[in-house]
């Protein structure tokens, strides 16, 4: 699934409607449709759940994991639906007549609803239009409340507005007649699409408090009124969508927080816009599924294993981390890249370390490095990790290392001499941050870095506010990862993998019980392990940040509970 900005959007807009010749009031249609059947599906679910358990909510029957990586669990349930309906089956053939309108039963139900239908002036309005003469004809009372004097819509949004006022809709203008939500059972949120500029102003700003403060669920058009839609931050009024009807594309907005929370579920639908146009139009993010592994990336998701391979087919990673003080991140590094199935793995540690973790996972090989001050590292320990190096297939460095006298001169060693995939993690990316513009005379590396900072450390490395990083993390990310050739693994809610050759994939793995301590480190030892198994770097970053996710899913779901989950749940899960 590609995510595009507004930018992009209104170009794939205009050259369906230009170059391909599909009309726009077709496109409009379309979307309000969308939309429509989303309302429908909601009032089936309010009404269920009022039958089931009366005091309950809609909410009470949605799964909140669905709001998490619910793009993915759609776009497969769509998948299920498309595959029974291509069915070689025949139904029946009777020679029966079927009539599609609405069913009398769920009319019933629908006559109960009476749905806002909030309307801005440009073609979100529009939408949102349609879909308020479709919800109609299904049976819903509607009100449409028009943001700004209906008059001054245009072209197919004004078409819109003509054919409502033939159909004698309800229609109140917000600011010359008395609104008042409160008997509203839902409300359409159509007043500001990818159109918006700026922080929503007045009317739009009061409409859409009302409208949160109301209670009802809201039923947001393309994107909820008040997001960035580029970016996912909140304007100061933004809409809090129960469900966000993306047309076409997924915008990035909805994919990165505070703006995925502010959407609720997402659905995205088809409006007649070709699919396979934003990439043809160059469009390089997408959200990272099965799907996206398999064909973007090219990854075997099924890990399938040659069945005369030795351990030596599948890599020796080696692990240069921990230090006496924070042994643990070592090692958990160290068990990850097993887990997943490395050949084999060797653990270095500085000597003085090494009495202490024998025996912590007999699997692995100690190799000893020169020990410095108080035992931690040294930096003459760089031509060690070479030679041990030269035999081994990919190279991690970083967690629980601490910092050291000579350590940049001790990075950079590594990152020029050693001839393989590195991995860098936490104090091996503040070591990078730390030597500052001296990074443009390192040589580039040619078979290339894996990167996955978290926002402080990304924020280092870029020498601004962790806050700034989140504001616009795809943005960062990218940039990052093109100027410096790195794959860059921005960690956090909907990690971000960056690529060198400008792609970049957003996922949605994964859950906030996650953020506990080792977990970066368990993800910088399944990358390295997935690097040794002969992946590229792109492949071994967004197939390890998947997978991180769903261990820690599966382990959420072992230990009931995902504020129980630990680092080490998420290695055994894998
Ligand atoms: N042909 C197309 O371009 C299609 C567009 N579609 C819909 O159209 C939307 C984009 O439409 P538009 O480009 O007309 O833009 P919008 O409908 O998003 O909003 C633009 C209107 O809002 C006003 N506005 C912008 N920023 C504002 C702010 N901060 N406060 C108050 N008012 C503000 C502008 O003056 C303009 O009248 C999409 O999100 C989608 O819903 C769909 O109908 C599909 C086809
Ligand atoms: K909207």
């Amino acid at each position: 699934m590609d995510i595009v900005t507004a930018d992009e959007m209104r170009q794939l807009d205009r050259y369906t409607i230009d170059k391909l010749g599909i009309p726009a009031l077709t496109l409009m249609e379309n979307a309000g449709r969308a939309v429509a059947d989303e309302v429908i599906k909601l009032c089936a679910v309010k009404s269920r759940a009022s039958h089931e358990n009366t005091g309950g909510t809609a909410r009470d029957y949605v799964n909140p994991i669905r709001a998490a990586d619910g793009a993915e669990r759609f776009r497969e349930q769509a998948a299920e639906e498309a595959i029974q309906a291509g069915s070689r089956e025949l139904p029946y053939h009777s020679g029966g007549i079927r009539v599609e309108l609405w069913n009398d039963g769920r009319r019933a139900a629908l006559q109960r609803e009476h749905w806002y239908i909030l309307v801005g002036k440009g073609n979100n309005g529009g939408d949102g239009l349609v879909a308020a003469r479709r919800l109609a004809d299904a049976g819903l009372r509607v009100t449409v409340v028009y943001a700004a004097s209906p008059d001054t819509l245009r072209g197919e949004a004004a078409a819109g507005r003509d054919v409502i006022a033939a159909l004698g809709i309800p229609v109140i203008v917000y600011g010359r007649d008395d609104l008042d939500l409160r008997d509203a059972t839902g409300i359409v949120d159509a007043l500001l699409g990818t159109g918006t500029q700026g922080p929503p102003r007045e009317p739009y700003a009061s409409l859409i408090r009302e409208a949160n403060d109301s209670g009802a669920p809201i039923v947001s058009v393309d994107v909820p009124s008040g997001l960035d839609t580029d970016t996912g931050s909140l304007h100061e009024y933004c809409i809090r969508a129960y469900v966000t009807v993306c047309l076409a594309y997924l915008k990035r907005g909805l994919v990165q927080y505070p703006g995925a929370a502010a959407a609720g579920d997402v659905v995205v639908r088809y409006i007649g816009i070709p699919p396979a146009l934003a990439r043809e139009c160059g469009v390089q993010l997408r959200l990272l599924t099965r799907d996206t592994l398999r064909e973007a990336l090219n990854v075997d998701v099924s890990r399938s294993r040659v069945p005369d391979g030795h351990k030596g087919t599948y890599g020796h990673v080696l692990v240069a981390a921990g230090s006496l003080r924070m042994s643990g991140a070592g090692l958990l590094a160290a068990r990850a890249a097993l887990r997943i199935g490395s050949g084999l793995v060797t653990w270095a540690v500085p000597e003085a370390l090494l009495p202490h973790v024998i025996g912590a996972a007999p699997e692995l090989i100690l190799a000893a490095a020169s020990t410095g001050r108080d035992g931690e590292w040294n930096a003459d320990s760089a031509d060690e990790l070479l030679q041990l190096a030269q035999a081994r297939d990919v190279l991690a460095v970083g967690p629980g290392l601490g910092r050291f006298t000579g350590d940049t001169g001790w990075l950079r060693c590594l990152w020029e001499q050693y001839e393989g995939p590195l991995v860098l993690d936490a104090d091996a990316l503040n070591i990078l941050a730390s030597a500052g513009p001296e990074l443009d005379g390192w040589k580039p590396r040619g078979a290339g870095a894996v990167l996955t900072p978290h926002p402080g450390e990304m924020a280092r490395l870029l020498g601004i506010p962790a806050a700034e990083v989140q504001r616009d993390r795809i943005a960062y990310a990218r940039q990052y990862a093109r100027t410096r050739g790195v794959t860059l693994v921005l960690k956090g809610a909907r990690t971000v993998i960056a690529c060198p050759d400008g792609s970049a994939y957003v996922n949605t793995t994964g859950h906030a019980g996650m953020a506990t301590g080792g977990a970066g480190d368990v993800l910088t030892g399944i990358i390295a392990g997935l690097l040794a198994q002969g992946l590229n770097t792109s492949q071994a970053a967004a197939f390890g940040v998947y997978l991180h996710g769903i261990a820690g899913e599966m382990a959420a779901r072992h230990r009931q509970h995902p504020a129980a989950v630990v680092a080490g749940d998420i290695i055994e899960a894998l």
